[in-house]
């Protein structure tokens, strides 16, 4: 089974996942090699979702030799994909390969690093833009953030999404991350417990300053080469 159940989080243990996702971490891994590995295992993160959590139906086909019975996935045209600006962007593109018709939203999210973590273990989040598409009842959503951390972030940009289809429950709710913190997913499932929590790696802990160890460092500054 590709995506296994752990309590705290469902995790994504396909082969070329962990070996993506260990390239990823690599120091030595430069900005472009970097970039193109968080688009590689958003679209095999992507395959994976397809694999493990949507439902398949019998057509039938006419080749160019036999009529014959094949099998086609359902609820691809009602995927939306809510991209978390700006590290996501990458993890983003390779989502896409797998659900090429998506409706995409985006919102721009960035924690306060300056003035740091409180005594929850929380950081400020500015929102400076979002732009969500129409959410309906049949939609699988797909929130993508390669870094669920102090989990932050994911709560601010949930409560967005949440509060902006106030009347509309989706069909499914995804959180999809590439490697998480303990603390992170607790807080997230603890405030959305609708919400099912999909994670390539869950780490072992965040340092004072609200990096996942060992992680793989700040994903926005490595993708876009920025300090
Ligand atoms: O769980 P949290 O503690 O909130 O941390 C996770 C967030 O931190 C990173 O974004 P960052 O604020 O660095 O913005 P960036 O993508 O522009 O680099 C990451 O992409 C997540 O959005
Ligand atoms: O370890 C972390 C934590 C937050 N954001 C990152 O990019 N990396
Ligand atoms: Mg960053």
């Amino acid at each position: 089974m590709p995506i296994e159940d752990r309590d705290d989080a469902y995790v994504l243990t396909h082969a070329l996942a962990k070996d993506t996702l260990s390239r990823l971490r690599d120091v030595e891994t430069t900005q472009v090699a970097f970039r193109k590995g968080l688009v590689k295992l958003g679209r095999i993160c992507g395959y994976e979702i397809i694999d493990g959590a949507m439902e398949t139906e019998y057509v039938s086909i006419q080749t160019p030799l036999a009529e014959t019975t094949g099998e086609r996935v359902k609820g691809l045209d009602n995927v939306v994909i809510i991209n978390v600006l700006r590290a996501a962007t990458p993890f983003v593109e390779g989502l896409l390969k797998a659900f090429p018709r998506a409706k995409q939203g985006v919102i721009s999210a960035g924690r306060d690093e300056e003035a740091g973590m409180d005594d929850d273990g929380n950081f400020p989040i500015t929102i400076d833009y979002v732009k969500l598409p129409e959410i309906t009842e049949e939609d699988t959503v797909i929130v993508a953030d390669p870094m669920l951390a102090t989990g932050s972030t994911m709560c601010s940009v949930l409560d967005h999404i949440l509060e902006s289809n106030a009347e509309v429950d989706p069909a499914k709710l995804f959180v999809l991350s590439a490697v998480s913190a303990p603390d992170g997913l607790l807080r997230v499932a603890e405030e959305f417990p609708d919400v099912d929590l999909l994670t390539v790696s869950i780490d072992d802990y965040l340092d004072d300053d609200g990096y996942i160890v060992p992680g793989l460092g700040d994903a926005g500054d490595r993708a876009f080469r920025t300090t």
